[in-house]
């Protein structure tokens, strides 16, 4: 008797799903960029963008006539995603270039060789992002989370902040996540030397990313140049590589998961929305704003984060 409820309730749970499938995944996928905002003879850096989110927004950029900058850590994988894009738009202009965020070294070549042959940065897109990785540490012993998510992309925006500017009108977006609710800044253990929990990790790199935002646009504040955050929504994409667990989820409730298209909106909202020209230090989801966790909007503990972000980088940062 019990075995036939437990089948029978089963059977209307599914067949609910399918009658209300295209309802679901309409509501599931989020709020869409309407903007029909042109970026003709603009410049645009997006990191991570061989795959998911990145790949996405790159595709979207250049088919507004932005000359997009692929940095990849892997330039194989970025040349696949160019040609998938190019084979839908012969016309898009997509550069491929290496860029390891987990190396310092590799971001300052990376730097350095963008100074040499560019003169205009009109967009910077910190997007890359690693999760639930096994305990690793990057090539300047950072532990891989905060190395990847919040100091490397740190240190490439403090070697491309005079470009950005004298681009101006420029814009810098954040790619957090609303796991930073679950995050806090463990400043006595950074990089989890103590005790690391994979998921911590992430979720701590994600306030970091709040709060890295946050100070920025308290700095740059008069310049033209602006920087706001975002959450993707919770999207199909390899992010979850490390967590068998969650990659068994994504599939199993994929109809409740945004696709990558559908995840890179905020993004393309944030990079190209006029509504947006002058707002910055904001934080976004579903294309609006939305809000904060207590520890993503400490000034204080953003001006910690910011100092301590210096030194292990050994930059000085006015
Ligand atoms: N997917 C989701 O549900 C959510 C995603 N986000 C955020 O969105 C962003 C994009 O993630 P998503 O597209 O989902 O994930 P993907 O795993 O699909 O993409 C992540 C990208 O980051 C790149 N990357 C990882 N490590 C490095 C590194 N050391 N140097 C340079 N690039 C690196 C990856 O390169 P490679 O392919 O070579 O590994 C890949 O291109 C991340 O910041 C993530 O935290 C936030 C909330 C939810
Ligand atoms: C548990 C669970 C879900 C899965 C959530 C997942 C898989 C979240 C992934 C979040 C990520 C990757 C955040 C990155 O910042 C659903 C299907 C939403 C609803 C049912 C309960």
């Amino acid at each position: 008797m019990l075995l036939l409820t437990i089948v029978a309730g089963l059977a209307v749970v599914t067949t609910l799903l399918i009658l209300f499938a295209p309802y679901i995944r309409k509501y599931a996928s989020g709020g869409v960029c309407t903007s029909t905002s042109r970026l003709d003879g603009k410049t645009v850096l997006i990191t991570g963008a061989n795959t998911g989110i990145g790949k996405e927004t790159a595709r979207d950029l250049t088919m507004r006539g932005a000359r997009v900058i692929m940095a990849c850590r892997d330039v194989e994988k970025g040349e696949e995603a160019a040609a998938s894009i190019r084979a839908a738009d012969p016309k898009a202009q997509l550069e491929v270039r290496r860029l390891d965020l987990a190396d310092t070294c590799s971001i300052r070549a990376f730097a350095k060789e963008f100074l040499r042959d560019f003169d205009h940065l009109h967009i910077l897109i910190n997007n890359a992002g690693v999760m639930m990785c096994p305990y690793t540490k990057t090539a300047d012993g950072f532990e891989m989370h905060i190395g990847v998510n919040h100091l490397g992309h740190f240190l490439l925006t403090y070697l491309l902040i005079g470009l950005l500017k004298r681009s101006a009108p420029a814009r810098i977006v954040v790619v957090s996540s609303l796991a930073h609710y679950f995050g806090w800044i463990r400043f006595h253990d950074l990089h989890s030397q103590g005790s690391y929990n994979g998921g911590l990790a992430y979720c701590q790199s994600k306030v970091a990313n709040l709060l890295f935002a946050r100070e920025l646009a308290q700095r740059l504040k008069g310049t033209n140049v602006t920087v706001n955050a975002l959450h993707p929504g919770t999207v199909n994409s390899d992010l979850t590589r490390h967590s068998t667990l969650m990659m068994i989820f994504m599939s199993l409730f994929s109809i409740f998961i945004k696709t990558p298209r559908e995840g890179a909106q905020t993004t393309i909202y944030c990079a190209v929305a006029e509504e947006l020209h002058s707002v910055s230090g904001k934080y976004f989801s579903d294309c609006a704003p939305a809000s904060v966790a207590p520890q993503g909007r400490n000034d204080q503990t953003a001006k910690r984060l910011w100092d301590v972000s210096c030194e292990l980088l050994g930059i000085e940062w006015e």
